[in-house]
């Protein structure tokens, strides 16, 4: 199963034609597309929240919203402290010690979905992990609404993220923004999180100008599950994430035909209960897909083609059906576990691979807001004993240069 697919045409062009206009025309523009899609009116003085605007997002955000974005982020800081990669050296076959080095980006841009919903989470699970990296300038982009108002709890947890700006600007003219720099706008190193289709175009074709994290789009979740799971659990599941938006993709693969009718029963029936019931229409007439396989291995290989952002997995022998999943961004193993809670409290980012992206890049990492420097140091006995094999090398790519700079070293060692 091939999911990979140029962007269609039609969004191709605007971004490229939004991106251009940008570059020519910097804050302008981005008040021209503001007042466009966004229809909110903004100029220079108001495209930065202020420090008063936070103050009263801090005043305006409930104590059980503070603790709930606490636990989150306390959890993510845990998940990053273990995966961020650690300094190290070594010394080679020759005698030189080689190291590498870890620090932090300098100036990172961070993109927070709004169109749709105030993806508070998605603040935090990529802005917590730019600072639990250490990053020190945190540049957050995300669309306001017509009064010029971000929502207080986003606002709240992307202070509590370590956010040092936060642009009222979203869609591709903000990639474009955090990407090439405007008037206003001073330019990141590289530019993190999800968005609709416009923003995921836009990070596409500014790579190289700026490195980005990965191209996470509409969210996804894929089930396998045998006779032993539970229609209602799974069906919540794939709702979960069919409210995103209309182009959220749900899909439910199993041994059991019985428990395949239940799930569509139970979906439907859940669906009617739900408050985005007509963006969860949309994805269950145009994005639902229910498969009937005739064994696990079958579902474990369909899972591994398909490369889901998600996947929940819930079959009787559960470990060795883990152990044979390559291709997923995240794995919620087993009946209590839910994407839900991976989406806004477990500790790995739910910024994660979709459309089939799963078999290219890996969800997002504290270790993507680290920069790798490697390091070499030579004493004579690693340069005598590294001069045989450079000058092979050297004499192979006709290149004397470079033979003629290890052995001028090697001929004072051994005079
Ligand atoms: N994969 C992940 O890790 C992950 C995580 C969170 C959210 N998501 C996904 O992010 C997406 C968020 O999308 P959203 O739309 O809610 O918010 P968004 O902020 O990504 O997009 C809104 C912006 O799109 C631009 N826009 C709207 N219509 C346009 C048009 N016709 N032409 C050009 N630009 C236009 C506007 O500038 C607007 O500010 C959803 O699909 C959701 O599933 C994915
Ligand atoms: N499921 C989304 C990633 O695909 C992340 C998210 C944010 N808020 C709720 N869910
Ligand atoms: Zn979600």
């Amino acid at each position: 199963m091939n999911r990979r697919a140029l962007p269609e045409n039609s969004v191709r062009d605007t971004v490229n034609s939004i991106i251009q206009d940008v570059a020519v025309r910097g804050d302008a523009a981005l008040f021209d597309y503001a007042a466009r899609f966004d229809k909110v009116s903004l100029d220079s003085g108001s495209l930065f929240v202020t420090a008063e605007e936070l103050a009263e997002a801090e005043a305006a955000v409930e104590e059980s919203v503070k603790e709930a974005i606490a636990a989150s982020l306390a959890n993510i800081h845990y998940f990053s402290d273990r995966s961020r990669r650690q300094d190290w050296s070594g010394v080679n076959a020759q005698g030189v010690e080689v190291a590498e080095r870890f620090l932090p980006y300098d100036r990172v841009g961070i993109y927070i979905p709004g169109g749709k919903a105030p993806l508070v989470s998605t603040s935090i699970m990529t802005g917590g992990f730019a600072q639990a990296a250490g990053v020190r300038e945190i540049v957050a982009a995300t669309p306001c609404g017509p009064d010029g108002r971000v929502n207080p709890a986003l606002l709240y947890a992307l202070k509590a993220s370590g956010a040092t700006e936060i642009i009222k600007i979203g869609g591709a003219q903000a990639i474009a923004a955090l990407a090439l720099g405007t008037e206003s706008v001073k330019p990141v190193e590289k530019i993190f999180g999800p968005g609709n289709r416009f923003v995921v175009e836009a990070k596409r074709q500014l790579v190289g100008a700026v490195a980005i994290d990965l191209l996470p789009g509409p969210s996804e979740v894929m089930v396998l599950a045998d006779e032993t799971a539970d229609a209602e659990f799974l069906a919540a599941d794939l709702l979960a994430q069919g409210e995103h938006g209309p182009d959220s993709v749900v899909v439910f693969v199993t041994t059991s035909e019985e428990l395949l009718e239940r799930v569509e029963a139970e979906v439907e029936r859940q669906a009617a209960l739900l408050s985005r019931g007509a963006i969860i229409r949309e994805v269950l007439d145009k994005h639902a897909y229910g498969f009937l396989v005739s064994s696990i291995q079958e579902g474990v290989d369909l899972v591994n083609a398909f490369a889901p952002e998600h996947l929940v997995l819930v079959t009787e022998d559960e470990d060795s059906v883990l152990a044979a999943i390559r291709t997923a961004g995240a794995i919620y193993a087993g009946a209590l576990s839910t994407v839900a809670c991976g989406d806004f409290l477990a500790g790995p980012s739910h910024t994660l691979p979709t459309g089939g992206a799963g078999k290219s890049f890996s969800g997002l990492r504290a270790d993507q807001f680290q920069r790798r420097t490697s390091v070499v140091r030579m004493n004579e006995d690693a340069v005598l004993k590294s001069a045989p094999y450079v000058a092979e090398f050297a004499r192979v790519e006709g290149l004397d240069a470079h033979n003629h700079s290890l052995q001028v070293r090697a001929s004072r060692v051994n005079r």
